[in-house]
């Protein structure tokens, strides 16, 4: 039986539909009554797992899934030792720098040396200030992260935009884009070799 870890959150009800389309039917996942974490298709020939976003590649990297649905910047970010196989469209967003609007910086190179970067994205911040040779205190955070200039405990972040309302809300503006991110379909790479027909027809359908 294949397994899919599908991820919570903003890419979970695309990633539903998406599957629903091909055949497969994951919708009692969307019963919010529901705390099932694993759940199989009535058809029986598929299993979904229900996991957080950035550990969709973990259970694929580990071949407790061997299919999965990831943003780009997760993938960025952790580089999982999964097959690419598929761009799926949806999910779009980007990975930006941004600060405070009242700071006056135009572009990343405004920034003194040393300033402090808030980021969900530690390495894709660090990547891209060594990248411009900026030497930078990357802070971790988990979530808010538009705090950080809001407080005054970083000069700029690194995040996800996609409508722009969080960082306009916050006073923030973006000075630079390192990415554009899309939705993945992602795989075991070596079940994807042993079972290349199924994955084949799966591919085509979706
Ligand atoms: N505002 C957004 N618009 C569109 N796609 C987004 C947006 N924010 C995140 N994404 C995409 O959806 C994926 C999951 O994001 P989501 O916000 O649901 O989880 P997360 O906050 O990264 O994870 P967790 O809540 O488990 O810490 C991201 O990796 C990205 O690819
Ligand atoms: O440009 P927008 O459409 O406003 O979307 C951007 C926001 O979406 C994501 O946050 P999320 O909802 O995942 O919250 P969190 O990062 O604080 O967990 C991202 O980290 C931004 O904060």
């Amino acid at each position: 039986m294949l397994t899919f870890a599908l991820p919570k959150g903003s890419l979970f009800k695309d990633s539903i539909q998406l599957l629903q389309k091909a055949g497969l039917d994951f919708s009692a996942f969307l019963d919010e009554s529901n705390r099932q974490l694993q759940i199989t298709d009535p058809t029986g020939t598929a299993k979904a797992l229900l996991v957080r976003a950035q550990d969709v590649p973990v259970y694929v990297e580990y071949g407790q899934a061997q299919m999965g649905i990831v943003g780009e910047d997760v993938l960025r970010e952790k580089t999982p030792k999964v097959a690419k196989l598929v761009d799926l469209g949806f999910g779009g967003c980007r990975m930006s720098i941004a600060v405070a609007q009242a700071s006056g910086y135009q572009s990343p190179l405004d920034l003194p040396p040393h300033s402090r970067i808030a980021s969900k994205y530690v390495n894709c911040a660090r990547t891209y200030f060594d990248s411009i040779d900026l030497p930078v205190e990357i802070i971790p955070l988990y979530g808010s992260v538009e705090l950080g200039p809001i407080t005054g405990m970083a000069e700029a972040i690194v995040d996800l935009v996609s409508t722009g309302k969080t960082l306009k809300d916050n006073g923030l503006i973006e000075i630079e884009v390192l990415y554009h991110s899309t939705a993945r379909l992602i795989a075991h790479p070596l079940s994807y070799r042993l079972h290349s027909d199924r994955f084949g027809q799966l591919i085509q359908q979706i």
